[in-house]
């Protein structure tokens, strides 16, 4: 369709009507489709449905079968003339209505999802009950847009208006973010070499704790092991020039992964390695007290009596290899660390003494930069920095020399032992800028008055799509992530770490408000809109005034509720009913300024939340069938729309893969994305002041 670009549409309708229109013809369908869904359910309870992912048959009416049938039917016609009165033919036979029978194949496709006997979950159960309070606010939210769209438009005049919540939701946004930068991602330090061993100071405890002189001991072919003394000092064979090229050259080249693989590319990285099984070192970090200061910079405990476990949190460093990056061309450039378990926070670097030029190691996270540069110091200290995985990293050219490192993988353990006292300073809730700021929203009758979701999109990477995960999420949270967390648990929010599952290229996680598209930046091609041409809701609705028919999907119904309950099972359907095209026709109204209600619970679009943390796994099911199905089925998530998101997706995880064989084996994969979601109640019960929980 041609459209001049110069005029501007005109509209016969705005976003106050969309809304209006989408709930008003939904609430009809839901209430049909709840009666149907309950008249299924009560057939396959009998056991009377014959019915599998592609075929599906009533009974037949004879018999004992046909009696049943026909007292099912007729429940089904009172509940629908109860729910949507006028909607059948009073004379007709139900099960021979047209718009019944279509509707108990596709009902059956949704349900039958129910069915299925759900993975036994682990011992520790928070989210199933953190999501149903999930779905319950999100319940009520919906209730209330409702009711006050068909009444009365002062209903929430309590409430924020839209622009002093966009405002409230903006200083959320900046508190997080600042708590981000400000959040310690790196940490490092010098241990100066002891200049004698007759030094008094030396003896001392409390005086600075200083190295003698590092040994390393190198495996050799047969059963012994040349030594090395760092710095080199020249006067003995093993403290000499000759040594130290013994070790340069026993090296084998360092690879690095890349996609998956091994790889040894000396344009990306030139350094040569050993393996912890071809070396030994008079070194430990913990010697010095590096762990401990790490522990207290990169992990902070929480001060809150249920997060007490979190209190016991320690790292161990494990020995990974031992580098070497020669001049006048060994570096590294920028990677990040694979983690080696989803026990892994981060990785630490010690650098023996040993002189050399350039080769400045460089951490950054989120635009903030720290540059170590040992150089100067480096034939007569060691010098360390530890960092978080996540944190991208590189090695600049090293001109001259040869710098020798030690690396070290850090992972959390918890102590399980009886309460002993913590070994790290905790954190203070309170002291943050957050605190202040959630504390006093809480307290504002107008700030989410009739409760609701707030949704944070994790700032670092963590393996979420493990089983494990799960357990260890809470407990390995990282800088601004924590701090974000232990602030609501502290003020006595309910909290949760879940999945949200990328669709179609999008998280759906918007919040057009604060300008958050629930995109990853710099997630390529995968994110090509395929939105090109106008839908019908924009040009058949909005323009023309005309009543297009609506498109949706149900996306996966949880065991959640009583299907029975026709009364509460309709408002589940839909606010799990995703409505094709409203996305876009939001965007599109926005464009041209249409009015908009005050607050909408369609604007900001829908997610789906995974019910819990889950592993990565691989599936070849549905070769007939696309990604989108398969999703829907194999990972199961919870259309959510109404949720109030604060920052866009960050780090994206595989969360699974479709492998489909064909004359070409073909790929689909989903990603996920972790969130910090937090249930904040309606103001009349939120209790002045927070207790913690
Ligand atoms: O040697 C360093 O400074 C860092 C080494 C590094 O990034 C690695 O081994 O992955
Ligand atoms: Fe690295």
């Amino acid at each position: 369709m041609f459209r001049s670009k110069t005029s501007p549409p005109e509209f016969k309708r705005d976003l106050v009507d969309l809304e209006n229109y989408v709930t008003k013809s939904m609430v009809v369908e839901c209430k049909v489709d709840a009666c149907i869904d309950k008249f299924l359910v009560r057939l396959r309870d009998l056991k009377l449905l014959t019915a599998d992912r592609y075929f599906f048959k009533l009974p037949s009416a004879e018999g004992e079968a046909g009696k049943t049938l026909q007292g099912l039917a007729s429940e089904l016609r009172n509940d629908l003339e109860r729910l949507v009165p006028g909607y059948v033919d009073a004379n007709t036979n139900i099960l021979e209505a047209e718009k019944v029978k279509q509707r108990l194949s596709p009902r059956w496709k949704v349900i039958r999802n129910r069915t299925r006997k759900s993975k036994p979950r682990s011992n520790a159960d928070p989210p199933k009950s953190f999501l149903d309070r999930v779905l319950a606010t999100l319940l009520a939210l919906q209730d209330q847009q409702r009711l006050s769209a068909a009444n009365d438009p002062s209903a929430g005049a309590r409430t924020l208006t839209r622009g002093a919540f966009t405002e409230t939701c903006q200083q959320l946004k900046e508190a997080i973010e600042s708590e981000t930068s400000a959040a310690s991602f790196a940490c490092g330090g010098t241990i100066p070499m002891a200049e004698t061993t007759d030094s008094a100071d030396s003896a001392d405890p409390a005086s600075q704790p200083t190295s003698s002189g590092v040994r390393v001991w190198i495996a050799g072919n047969d059963s012994t092991a040349r030594r090395l003394t760092l710095p080199v000092a020249g006067e003995t064979a093993d403290s000499s020039a000759n040594a130290l090229q013994e070790l340069v050259a026993t090296c084998q080249p360092a690879s690095f992964g890349r996609g998956g693989e091994d790889v040894i590319d000396p344009e990306y990285r030139q350094a040569g390695k050993l393996d912890p099984e071809d070396f030994l070192t008079s070194f430990h970090p913990a010697d010095h007290g590096i762990i401990e200061l790490i522990e207290q910079v990169l992990l902070p405990g929480i001060s809150s009596d249920t997060e007490n476990r979190l209190q016991f949190r320690k790292l161990k460093a494990e020995l990974y290899k031992l580098n070497v990056y020669s001049g006048p061309s060994g570096h590294f450039r920028k990677h990040v660390d694979t983690p080696r378990s989803e026990h892994q926070v981060g990785s630490l670097v010690v650098c023996l003494p040993s002189r050399f030029q350039g080769g400045n190691l460089i951490v950054r996270h989120h635009g903030q930069e720290t540059n170590f540069d040992w150089s100067p110091q480096s034939g007569a200290s060691i010098q360390w920095a530890a960092f978080y995985s996540d944190c991208e990293h590189e090695i600049a050219t090293i001109t001259a020399g040869d710098r020798i490192t030690l690396t070290y993988n850090l992972y959390v353990r918890e102590m399980t032992a009886a309460p002993i006292t913590p070994i790290h300073p905790d954190i203070e809730p309170q002291t943050f800028p957050l605190y202040g700021l959630i504390e006093s929203l809480l307290a504002t009758p107008g700030f989410m008055k009739e409760g609701g979701v707030l949704g944070v999109f994790c700032s670092h990477a963590y393996p979420h799509a493990s089983d494990l995960a799960e357990l260890q999420l809470p407990r390995a949270l990282k800088g601004a992530d924590l701090v974000v967390y232990a602030v609501l648990k502290s003020l006595g929010v309910e909290v949760s770490i879940l999945p949200v599952l990328e669709f179609g290229g999008s998280y759906g996680s918007r919040n057009p408000q604060l300008g958050i598209t629930g995109r990853v930046k710099d997630s390529g091609s995968r994110y090509v809109s395929s939105h090109f041409l106008g839908s019908s809701l924009e040009h058949e609705f909005l323009q023309e005034g005309g009543e297009p028919q609506l498109g949706y999907s149900d996306v996966h119904l949880r065991n959640y509720g009583n299907i029975y309950d026709i009364d509460q099972h309709w408002k589940e359907i839909l606010l799990t009913r995703e409505v094709s095209e409203l996305d876009e026709a939001f965007d599109y109204g926005e464009k041209y300024n249409l009015a908009k209600k005050p607050n909408s619970f369609y604007e900001p679009g829908g997610v789906r939340l995974g019910p819990y943390l889950r592993k990565y796994f691989t599936t070849d099911r549905g070769q007939e069938e696309g990604l989108d199905e398969v999703s829907t089925d194999e990972w199961p998530a919870y259309y959510l729309p109404g949720i109030t998101w604060i920052t866009e997706p960050k780090h994206e995880e595989m969360a699974f893969s479709q492998v489909v064989y064909g004359n070409q084996a073909e790929v689909g994969t989903r990603y996920s994305c972790a969130a910090i979601l937090a249930v904040i109640p309606p103001f009349s019960s939120r209790g002045q002041p927070f207790q913690e929980k």
